[in-house]
This record gives C-alpha cells, sequence and structure tokens, in this order.
C-alpha cells in the first residue's frame, strides 16, 4: 500500500532523507521510531504530498505521490506533529468544515460527524469549543479531522507526543481500532516500546537511514544478532544447561532458578532441534519460548547517540 524507492531529501546541502526504501502491506500498521531530527517528518510529509522528493519515489496505493498526488490525497489520512485548530469553533463545526472541504454532502455530514466523534471518544464535547478542549481531546480531534473523507491510509506523525499516560492509552486504543477496521497505517513516534504494542513492523531511522526494519516481534533479536529463548522446566535446569551450552549458535546460556535462558544466533529449525533434545533425553520441559527482547534497549543499542 505504500513503498518508497531510494527516497531521499536533501534540505541545501542537509542530507535529511537517505535512500529510504520502505514496503508496507494492506492493512498493517508500520511504526517509523528514530531519535529527533532523523528524518520521519519529512518521509512522511513526501507520502502526504506535502513536499517533493530530491529523488526517487514513493508510491500511495500504487499512484505516485509527484505525479499523482490528487489520487493519494484521497487515500490518505494526514495528521501532522505540528497542527492548528480554530478555537473559535465547536468540535462539531470544525469537523463540518473539513468534512465540507472534501466536499461530503451537508444531509450526509451531520451523522458522519456524530460517528467520527464516538470513535474518538469526544461525543460528550460535541458543542464545546476547541480551544477550551484538553491537549489529548485536540490530538483526538486531530484524528477524527483526519478521518473525515474515510481513507485506506493514515500517516500519523508522532499523534502520542506532548500527551499524559492515560491520555496516550486512549489514542492508543483508538489507533487500534483503526486497524481493526482495516486501515492501513503508518505511525511515527521517538518511543519505540510505546509503538510496539500496536505496530506489525518496526522500522527505525537514523540520519535519514533506514538501520532497522523487522516484524515487530523479532526487531529486538534482528537488532541483537541473536534470539533470547527462555526455557522453563519443572526441575533439572542444570542439566539441560549442560545439554546445550555448547551447542553450535547457543552463544550464551544462563539457569535462573527453574530457566534456562539461550542466546541463540541460529534459525527457526535450529530452535525446533534444540527443544527436541531437550524433551528427548526427558527433560521435563514446561515452555519454550523467544522473548521478544527489550526494546528499549535495542532502540539505544541501534541509535547510539549518532543524531542526537
Ligand atoms: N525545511 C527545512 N529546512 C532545512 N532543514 C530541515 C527542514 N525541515 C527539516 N530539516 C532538517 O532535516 C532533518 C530531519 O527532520 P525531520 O523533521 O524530518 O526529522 P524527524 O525525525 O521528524 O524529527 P522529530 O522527531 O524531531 O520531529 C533535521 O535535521 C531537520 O533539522
Amino acid at each position: 500500500m505504500i513503498r518508497t524507492v531510494n527516497l531521499t531529501k536533501r534540505y541545501g546541502k542537509f542530507l535529511a532523507v537517505n535512500q529510504l526504501n520502505l514496503h508496507i502491506e494492506q492493512g498493517s500498521v508500520f511504526g517509523f521510531v528514530g531519535p529527533n531530527g532523523a528524518g520521519k517528518s519529512t518521509t512522511m510529509s513526501i507520502l502526504a504530498t506535502l513536499m517533493e522528493p530530491t529523488s526517487g519515489h514513493a508510491y500511495v496505493g500504487g499512484f505516485d505521490v509527484t505525479k499523482d498526488p490528487d489520487k493519494v490525497r484521497q487515500l490518505i489520512g494526514y495528521m501532522p506533529d505540528f497542527f492548528g485548530v480554530y478555537d473559535n469553533l465547536t468540535a462539531v463545526e470544525y469537523l463540518d468544515f473539513y468534512a465540507g472541504a472534501y466536499d461530503i454532502p451537508k444531509e450526509k455530514r451531520p451523522a458522519l460527524i456524530q460517528d467520527l466523534l464516538e470513535l474518538v471518544n469526544l461525543s460528550m464535547k460535541a458543542d464545546a469549543y476547541v480551544d477550551t478542549l484538553s491537549r489529548g481531546m485536540k490530538q483526538r480531534l486531530g484524528l477524527a479531522r483526519c478521518l473525515v473523507h474515510d481513507p485506506q491510509v493514515l500517516i500519523l506523525d508522532e499523534p502520542a507526543s506532548g500527551l499524559d499516560p492515560r491520555a496516550r492509552i486512549e489514542m492508543k486504543d483508538i489507533l487500534k481500532e483503526l486497524k481493526a477496521m482495516g486501515k492501513t497505517i503508518i505511525i511515527s513516534s521517538h518511543i519505540l516500546p510505546e509503538l510496539a504494542e500496536m505496530c506489525d513492523t518496526i522500522g527505525i531511522i537514523e540520519q535519514g537511514q533506514l538501520i532497522a526494519l523487522a516484524p515487530v516481534d523479532q526487531i529486538a533479536s534482528r537488532v541483537a544478532g541473536h534470539r533470547v529463548l527462555r526455557v522453563k522446566l519443572l526441575e533439572r535446569a542444570q542439566e539441560a544447561y549442560d545439554q546445550v551450552h555448547y551447542l553450535e549458535h547457543v552463544t550464551n546460556a544462563d539457569v535462573q532458578e527453574n530457566t534456562l535462558l539461550i542466546h541463540y544466533t541460529g534459525d527457526e529449525a535450529g530452535q525446533v532441534a534444540l527443544l527436541s533434545k531437550l524433551v528427548q533425553n526427558g527433560l521435563p520441559v514446561l515452555s519454550f519460548a523467544e522473548e521478544a527482547g527489550n526494546l528499549e534497549e535495542v532502540f539505544l543499542t541501534v541509535t547510539k547517540g549518532v543524531g542526537s
């Protein structure tokens, strides 16, 4: 649904986005993570047709953002990191204004606006002036605004920034709902664990380059270069250790009470063989799982302060 090919953007001599290649499947949620100044907003502005790339291409729904910006605009809802709200309007008037901008017929607007306010949990604020809304409510209203034309793709630039923990959770719940509705979503943040809960894939960008790209449950192991396997036993964890610590692809192993933690660089077939070995040797394995890894650590590892 979204694809970039060697996407590059220069501001004068400064390279903000450098040969970026992304592929985001329809219906998936892509988390775009990077420190301040990494190039996230620039990439998203290009996808939103607000800025042209210096070189390379970007496509949304198969349409080139440079050649077919009108087609792309019909497909996308874009929420920038900073947006103004018209304070002298009520929430309903505000959404009505945008619905009008998208040529939605007047008679269809009341029901649409009611649905949107319900979706973003603002029904009770329908007649409240925008300037009386809290930051979190304004962000949710901004999200409703980019949904008025029922776009298939949402481009959300740090939608949870500046929100308190409760407002973040509310925003997260709404995004989960939008995902369930089948929207394709690209969402940026500089907080990796925050995205992990709602994204299918994570791309880490730094200094305009993609430095890691993987399904959310594999990003930690990809970056670390090994998976952490957690084998829980009823008993005899030390015996289990003795049987696996010397194997190929086991770079480290550790026993913690009845659990054996294995740093493993092999593939999935190798994991199966490892588990089979333990079970065939009669060890009472209760569970065998790959740890998701510590995303905070991953982020700090891959972005070792280069861009900050
Ligand atoms: N209009 C501009 N002119 C010159 N440089 C710019 C312009 N816009 C952005 N930049 C620079 O390009 C780099 C990438 O900026 P961008 O806003 O895309 O990063 P970001 O990852 O979204 O960062 P943040 O998390 O702070 O929003 C930064 O170094 C920024 O200073």
